[in-house]
């Protein structure tokens, strides 16, 4: 493991029992990156997040985070961490301001250094204005940023963000990346975790897709897809029953048959459609668009991330 490394993880499991949740997952997480946990519920993202947040021990394998044994250094690697676990776990009957200035002095800040950071965080959660408004009204987005600003009281090097934007409304997803980008040109290291593949494709240099408690596969969200898929996608909609892939199968490279629609995988969507047409394939509607992690994903696990 080199000084680059923060994470670095070989043949890591979790086990509850006799289940496996995590699989002899091998990563390597560099400074100054943003890295992506991709996959479905149950997939074993959380798992992974809590071994690495020193908050679950593993129960096989090895696992390096800062250069050092979660197992012995527990505490020493937790005051250099941020984590945003999956459900916000803010003090709701406290202030936004006494929110951070109350987990501040956990870290042994004095009053003064507490006030100042909390007064900077606000700035950067974009919630000075409401600094002295109790948590509990505040609106999803809002107590996200709080928690995520909670988060950077210590100034970690490294921030855990367990599915960030997991139900929020668009508007509030945007802003939370953006915050998100920010601590990223600030040198902050980033892992997140998400089953949105717009939010790996946004955030993430580099993901890792995972299924079963194993990893499908690892890259950059635009290597992953020229790996995975092609470059472009011709999505056929069909009446009810009348959907035929047989029709088509010979258009494209790869053929793929959901329960609304056939995406032909193919370099040119528009001659796809156009031989289509010309046997005379019928759709109700069609659409030719880029190939997005969403391919890659179905083309690994057989699933789609929405239903
Ligand atoms: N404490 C536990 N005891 C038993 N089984 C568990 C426990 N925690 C998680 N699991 C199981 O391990 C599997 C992986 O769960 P995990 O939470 O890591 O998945 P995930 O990919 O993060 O999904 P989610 O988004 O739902 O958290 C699931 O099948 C889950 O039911």
């Amino acid at each position: 493991m080199t000084t680059t490394t923060l994470v670095a993880a070989k043949a890591l499991t979790k086990r509850f029992g006799t289940f496996e949740a995590v699989r002899g997952i091998d990563v390597e997480v560099r400074r100054g990156e943003a890295f992506g946990f991709l996959g479905l519920n149950g997939a074993g993202k959380s798992s992974t997040m809590r071994m690495v947040s020193c908050t679950s021990p593993r129960t096989g394998g090895e696992l390096r985070v800062l250069g050092m044994d979660p197992d012995t250094d527990g505490p020493r690697i937790r005051a250099r961490l941020g984590v945003v676990p999956q459900q916000d776990n803010l003090d709701t009957e406290l202030t936004v301001r006494q929110n951070l200035e109350v987990y501040g002095r956990y870290f042994g800040l004095s009053r003064a250094a507490v006030r100042a950071k909390a007064g900077e965080l606000m700035e950067f959660a974009q919630l000075t204005d409401r600094a002295d408004a109790e948590v509990e009204p505040l609106s999803g987005g809002m107590k996200r940023r709080l928690t995520i600003a909670r988060s950077l009281v210590n100034d970690p090097e490294l921030l855990l963000l367990d599915e960030p934007t997991t139900g929020l409304d668009p508007q509030a997803r945007h802003l939370l990346w953006d915050r998100l980008f920010r601590l990223k040109q600030a040198g902050v290291t980033l892992i997140i975790t998400t089953h949105y593949m717009d939010e790996a494709e946004q955030l993430c240099d580099r993901l890792v897709v995972m299924d079963g408690g194993r990893i499908a596969a690892e890259g950059s969200p635009a290597e992953l897809i020229r790996r995975y898929s092609t470059r472009e996608v011709l999505e056929l909609r069909f009446p009810p029953g009348q959907q035929s892939a047989a029709a088509v199968h010979d258009l494209a490279e790869r053929v793929e048959v959901l329960p609304d629609r056939v995406l032909l995988y193919t370099a040119d969507g528009e001659a796809a459609l156009s031989a289509a047409h010309a046997r005379g394939v019928r759709p109700v509607s069609s659409l030719v668009r880029r190939s997005s992690l969403e391919d890659v994903f179905l083309r690994l696990t057989g699933r789609t991330l929405v239903d």
